[in-house]
């Protein structure tokens, strides 16, 4: 399976940071291998899809609806229209900031694949969850709710991102990503089939360039969601090359 490594800018970058976009398109470039994606704020999204010629540019969101009075939001077609090929969908923050349920993450989804988009599905569990040793049954229902109706196998891929591991530098054990990688592996050929043995399993939560090797050699861990270090290509550029070896 080809690796996949997406940068999750979140809200940080202005104009001036399509230079570092431009340094992971080199990275991009020279490890073919490997599909790189950056997902900025949305104001970057054009340019990028303008000028990148290795990575792929795409959204952190999409709406779950066409069109209409949704202030502040963006359609999938409109993501399409600047160039986007992929939409993040569910991620912890916006399921925490906006409320997001799996059932509208659910929704997203498919409002992506229907426009053309590649959906990126994120699922995690917070440290309580974990802590009372209910991670794998939680975030297994988290896939299987955000995985309702008419979905496309080809263009998903599904990130796990323990919550407490996200920007805090504490990642989560290697056996333990190997289980709940394992659990969603058998989740997802349960619910597409054989196909579902080729949908990439991504790992988020304080990925660096110095634990991407041992990160991406776990069993079932097809790539990287990354935060804080997807922001500079020098910190990035390490972890696509790690995805190579
Ligand atoms: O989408 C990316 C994840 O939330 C991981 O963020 P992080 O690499 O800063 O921990």
């Amino acid at each position: 399976m080809r690796p996949y490594i997406i940068a999750n800018w979140k809200m940080n970058g202005s104009f001036d940071a399509l230079d570092e976009a431009w340094g992971i398109d080199e990275a991009a470039g020279e490890y073919r291998d490997v599909d790189v994606a950056i997902c900025p704020p949305a104001t970057l999204i054009a340019p990028m899809a303008d000028e990148l010629s290795y990575a792929k540019a795409g959204a952190q969101d999409c709406h779950q609806a066409e069109s209409g009075a949704h202030t502040g939001c963006l359609s999938a077609n409109m993501i399409g229209e600047v160039g986007g090929t992929l939409a993040i969908v569910g991620h912890s923050e916006r399921r925490q900031d906006q409320a997001e349920t799996s059932a509208i993450v659910a929704e997203k989804l498919i409002a992506a694949q229907k426009t053309g988009l590649e959906a990126i599905l994120c699922i995690g569990e917070p440290l309580d969850v974990r802590d009372a040793g209910e991670a794998e049954s939680y975030v297994c229902q988290q896939l299987a709710e955000s995985l309702v109706g008419d979905i496309d196998p080809a263009m998903l891929t599904v990130a796990y991102e323990p919550i407490w591991a996200i920007g805090t530098g504490r990642v989560a054990g290697e056996s333990d990503i190997a289980a709940m990688h394992a659990a969603c592996r058998a989740q997802l050929v349960e619910r597409f089939g054989d196909v579902g043995a080729g949908v990439r399993l991504l790992y988020g939560g304080s990925v660096k360039g110095e634990n991407a090797p041992q990160i991406l050699a776990i069993d079932d861990v097809n790539g990287a969601l990354v935060g804080g270090a997807s922001l500079k290509a020098e910190t990035f550029a390490p972890i696509i090359a790690a995805a190579a070896q």
